[in-house]
Parts: C-alpha cells; sequence; structure tokens
C-alpha cells in the first residue's frame, strides 16, 4: 500500500481563492476591506518568516495588512496598549500577536487584551472556553487547517479512533476539541505518555504535534491510518521534516500529509478565512443594529 499524499498547498489555494471571492464580495457590497493587524516582536527569524508570508498572504487575497514591528525589549504596557487601541480601530477585523514573545513579556495577559471578537488565532480564553462549548467563535488557524484537510479528502471523522500526540495550547489539545466536536474518540498522548505504540497502532486517524523528528516509525502506524503530521523540524543540514518517518509511513497508512506542504499552508489560510469571517460578522452586527 502507497498512501494517498494530501497536497496541502492544493487545498490551501482553492481555499485562498474563495477568500479573495469573499474580500471582493465585502467590498463590492458594503465598501469593506478586511483588516488584519500583525504584531512581531524581536528578531526571531523564523517568526519574521511567518509574518511576512501571512502579510503577503493577505495582499494576495484583498486584505488589508497593519504590521506592527516591535524591538525585542519593548515593555508590556507598551504592547497591551498599542493592542488596547486596534481593539477599537474600525479599520482592524484581526489582530494577532506572532509567538513566542520574549521571556519577559506577560503572554497571557497579552492575549487576554485582544478583543475576543478580533482574535483571528482564536487565543484569548474566551475563545479557548467558546470552543470546548462548542460554540467556537474563531478556531485555532493550525487545528482548523487540520479539519478541512479532513474534510477536503472526504475523510470520515465521527466514529473513529484519532490519537492526537502532544497536548500544547495551540494544537494539540484545540485539535483534540475540533474532533470530538465532530464525534471521534480521541485519545491525547504527550511527552510522558508510556508505551507511545500501544496507542498509536489503534488509531484510525493519527495527528502528531510533539515537535521530535521521526518519533512515530512504520510499526507504530495500523495499516490504512490517517497520518496527520504537524511536526516542524529544522535538521542541521537545514532541511525541513515533520515527526513521522515518512519514508517508511507512506508504505503503510492511507493518507499522509508531507512536511513541508502538508498542514503548514493550511495555518496561514486558516488565519485568512478567520478575518474575513470577522469582517463579515462585524457587518451582520452593524446591519442587525441599524
Ligand atoms: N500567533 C501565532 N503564532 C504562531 C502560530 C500561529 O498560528 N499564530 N503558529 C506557528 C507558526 N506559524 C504561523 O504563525 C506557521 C508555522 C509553519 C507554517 C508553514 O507553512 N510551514 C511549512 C514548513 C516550515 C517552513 O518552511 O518554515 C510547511 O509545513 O509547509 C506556517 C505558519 C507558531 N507561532
Ligand atoms: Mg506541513
Amino acid at each position: 500500500m502507497t498512501a494517498k499524499i494530501i497536497d496541502g498547498r492544493a487545498v490551501a489555494d482553492l481555499i485562498r481563492t474563495e477568500c479573495a471571492n469573499r474580500a471582493r464580495r465585502l467590498e463590492e457590497k458594503a465598501g469593506i476591506r478586511p483588516g488584519l493587524a500583525v504584531i512581531l516582536v524581536g528578531g526571531d527569524p523564523a517568526s519574521a518568516v511567518y509574518v511576512r508570508n501571512k502579510i503577503r498572504a493577505c495582499e494576495a487575497v484583498g486584505i488589508h495588512s497593519f504590521t506592527y514591528r516591535l524591538p525585542e525589549t519593548v515593555e508590556n504596557e507598551e504592547l497591551l496598549s498599542l493592542i488596547t487601541r486596534l481593539n477599537v480601530d474600525s479599520s482592524v477585523h484581526g489582530i494577532l500577536v506572532q509567538l513566542p514573545l520574549p521571556a519577559h513579556i506577560d503572554m497571557a495577559r497579552v492575549l487576554e487584551t485582544i478583543a475576543p471578537s478580533k482574535d483571528v488565532d482564536g487565543f484569548h480564553l474566551y475563545n479557548v472556553g467558546a470552543l470546548v462549548t462548542g460554540s467556537t467563535v474563531f478556531s485555532p488557524c493550525t487545528p482548523y487547517g487540520v479539519v478541512k484537510l479532513l474534510e477536503h479528502e472526504g475523510i470520515t471523522v465521527e466514529g473513529q479512533n484519532v490519537v492526537v500526540i502532544g497536548a500544547s495550547n495551540i494544537v494539540g489539545k484545540p485539535i483534540a476539541l475540533m474532533l470530538m466536536a465532530r464525534d471521534a474518540t480521541v485519545t491525547i498522548c504527550h511527552a510522558k505518555t508510556r508505551d507511545l505504540a500501544q496507542f498509536t497502532i489503534g488509531a484510525d486517524i493519527l495527528v502528531v504535534a510533539a515537535g521530535v523528528p521521526g518519533l512515530i516509525t512504520a510499526a507504530m502506524v495500523k495499516k490504512g491510518a490517517v497520518v496527520i503530521d504537524i511536526g516542524i523540524n529544522r535538521l542541521k543540514n537545514g532541511k525541513i521534516v515533520g515527526d513521522v518517518d515518512f519514508a517508511g509511513v507512506v508504505l503503510r497508512a492511507s493518507h499522509i500529509t508531507p512536511v513541508p506542504g502538508g498542514v503548514g499552508p493550511m495555518t496561514v489560510t486558516m488565519l485568512l478565512v478567520n478575518t474575513i469571517e470577522s469582517a463579515e460578522r462585524i457587518l451582520m452586527l452593524e446591519r442587525t443594529a441599524a
């Protein structure tokens, strides 16, 4: 058996075309151009690349981006007051603060200062809570991208045994919640899980976000399983690989996402979707109030 390789770039392109259409309709019908504020603190090279990609992706679909590059030494209060201003700026429909932040910054306070209605990353406690209760406002972008990839491939989630490896707040926990909401039976494994293979071998859908290159080998995967690799590991030779031994697992799974080119391109795409949805929602609220 050779797995179908899920082409995240192709699915992302389709969704970006829809985003461009929705943005054009907002402009034509209501004179609204969706706006995204992107805040980058410090000089982390990977974060700078992700932010540049987000700005380019916005431009390509007709979202206005406002970029704020703050020095590594910025004070908490200065960052918080920028967010407070953006919260009431009507040309801004989404606000994101690129993570990770420097150690002296109080990340929790920063994320809680973003208005939940503009929190297009879905990291605010209110939006995390809404995800738990099923009254989602914004789904976090990487898990949302995974759900969209599964939908696009016509993969049934309901009733399936899903094993998620990694319990981070931005990937592992939200993906588990989102798949539970779609009636999967979800098991979450993490760095302290003993005998990982006893869990992975039973998975119909295996979602891996551990940050450990080569963690999942073919022997740990059930024949015909769907394998979603969210790991991004930069090797010493500069190569980027996921958490799954792709060469081995591709011969055992039914579907597999590559790294790069699988889940990664969907992360930025779902940010565009959330920003447009936010602009549409604000317009609808204004019309209802009028
Ligand atoms: N505020 C946020 N910070 C961070 C998020 C986030 O969603 N919001 N996620 C990650 C970084 N990230 C986007 O910000 C991101 C990571 C990776 C990719 C991607 O396309 N990866 C490529 C391969 C990696 C590469 O070439 O560097 C792929 O898988 O094809 C997009 C976005 C942490 N911070
Ligand atoms: Mg990828």
